[in-house]
This record gives C-alpha cells, structure tokens and sequence, in this order.
C-alpha cells in the first residue's frame, strides 16, 4: 500500500521543473500540457510571491525551466538557480534565453525546432497573397463605405513570378520558399553562410539582395547580428512598391518611426 507521506517523498524526489509563466498551450491544454510522473512542476504564476521570495524556497530544487517568450530566462534568474541544468523554450526562437550565461553555466537549451515552421510558413506566403492581391486594404475600404464615394480600388498583382528574397533560409525559410515555387516566383536568399544545396540565388548582403527583390519575407532567428538588420537602406534598395513580411521578430527591423514614414 502506498502512503500519503511516501507519495509526498517521491515527489520530493523527483526533478523540479519552474514555469515563470504560462505558455499558451496550457490556457488550451491546463495541466495536461505539463503532466508527467517524471518531473514536479513549479509553478511561480500561481504564487502571490515575487518570483525571488518565490524561488527563496525552491531555487536549489530547480533543475529545470520551461521557458515560454513571456518569460525570459536572464542572467540574474539563471543566477537564482544554482542547480539549473536544462532551459526548454516553448518556441522556436531563442532570444529570450540568455544563451551566454547557458554556455557559462553549462545549462542545456532546448528549442521547438520545426513544430510550427509549416504554419508561419503557410502564413508568410498568405501574408504575401494578401498584399500583392490587396485582399485585406480592399476589404477595408468596402467596409468603410468608400466604394460609392471613390470609385474602384486600385487592382492588385499577382504573386507569380515576382523576385522573393527570403532573409534566413532555415526551417521555415526553406518551407517558404518550397511554397513559393510552384508560383514561378524567382527565389533568392540571405543567410549566416551559403547551402550548397539548394538551387536559390544567394545574397551575402541583404541590401543587395533588396535593390532585387519585390518582397523580402524575414525568417531569420533574432541575434546581435540580425537586429535592425533591415534599416532604412535595406528599404530604399527595395523600393516604395517593396513588400516586407516579418514572420521573425520586431527587432529585425529598424522600427524608427521617421525611417518607415520616409518610404
Ligand atoms: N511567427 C511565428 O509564429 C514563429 C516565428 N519564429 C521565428 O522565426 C525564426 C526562424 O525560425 P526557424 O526557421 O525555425 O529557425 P532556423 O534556426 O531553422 O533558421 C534560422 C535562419 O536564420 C539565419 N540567420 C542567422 N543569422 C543570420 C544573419 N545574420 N543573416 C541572415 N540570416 C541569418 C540562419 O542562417 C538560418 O537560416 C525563429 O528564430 C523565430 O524568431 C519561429 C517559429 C514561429
Ligand atoms: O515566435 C514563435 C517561435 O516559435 O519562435
């Protein structure tokens, strides 16, 4: 028979695993997103605490963090987690994980990998249909009664055969463009180093690979080297009529509000 209080010592036992705050998929899935005999979750939203005072209690305990992009693993929590041995991201990206101090430490980190690249890619060439063909602008513009008032809306164009540079040629660039070439677009790409494999034109510079592209889809993960990597030359190289589809991250762009206006 099994006791109350073995049960409680087994779980005692058992590997801590933190969750600072929850990632999306338990507002879907609750508790069955994390449920395991293996791991005992920590869960530090359900605590009034300040997250400190909270890991006061358990910080030895951790060993590891189920990191979703809410809830960045930094250097000062990593420091409160003298046992940490693994950071798991509910994402893809890792930018919100503190990957130097990780290597310091000789903590494990682990990503999404592919599970959504289909889906942002299906998006981004979605995206790409929509502003080319104006779906979205024109829907607006019926919506807000200017039909009568203005006339027709200015035709849209095809997707078809126009110069796609995709900047990040990884898991979900690679599914963009696999989507795009039954369009008879002409493919190019920009990326940490050329693939030897794949038949796209590959631009070593992105500002190149603008001034000869209709649209640029960013699929890059974020780093030191890709922030703000689309700045306001990269938009003039690609021109006012020019498409941009960020399926990445904000910071990839120079967001400067004067720079965006200029275009
Ligand atoms: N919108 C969404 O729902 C999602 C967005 N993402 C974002 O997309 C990013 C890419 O995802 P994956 O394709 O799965 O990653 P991946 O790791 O397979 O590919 C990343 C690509 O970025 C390129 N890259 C790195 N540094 C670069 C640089 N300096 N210049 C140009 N390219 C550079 C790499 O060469 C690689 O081709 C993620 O890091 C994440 O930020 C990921 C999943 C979902
Ligand atoms: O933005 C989402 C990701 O998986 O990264």
């Amino acid at each position: 028979m099994t006791t109350s209080s073995s049960i409680l010592s087994t779980t005692e036992n058992l590997p801590r695993v933190l969750i600072v705050k929850p990632p999306a998929a338990m507002a879907v899935l609750g508790d069955r997103f994390v449920a395991s005999t293996k791991f005992e979750i920590l869960k530090a939203f359900e605590s009034p605490l300040p997250l400190p005072e909270f890991l006061a209690n358990h910080s030895d305990s951790v060993s590891a963090v189920i990191a979703p992009l809410a809830a960045p693993v930094t250097a000062d929590l990593i420091r409160l987690l003298p046992n940490l041995r693994l950071v798991v991201t509910t994402s893809a990206g890792v930018d919100h994980v503190d990957l130097v101090e990780c290597r310091r430490r000789g903590i494990s980190v682990a990503n999404a990998g592919s599970s959504f690249s289909e889906d942002v890619a299906d998006t981004a060439v979605g995206l790409l249909i929509d502003v080319f063909r104006r779906i979205s602008a024109a829907n607006r513009f019926v919506k807000q009664r200017f039909w009568p008032l203005k006339g027709d809306y200015p035709l849209g164009s095809k997707l078809g055969r126009k110069r796609i540079g995709t900047v990040g040629l990884g898991s979900i660039g690679s599914k963009i463009a696999t989507r795009l070439e039954p369009f008879g677009c002409q493919i190019s790409y920009s990326s940490r180093n050329q693939k030897p494999c794949v038949p796209y034109h590959y631009y070593m510079d992105v500002e190149e690979m603008a001034a000869n592209s209709d649209a640029l889809i960013i699929c890059c993960e974020l780093n030191e080297k890709t922030v703000h990597l689309i700045n306001k030359d990269v938009l003039s190289a690609l021109g006012k009529q020019g498409v941009i589809v960020n399926v990445a991250r904000g910071a990839i762009i120079d967001e400067d509000g004067e720079m965006l206006e200029r275009r």
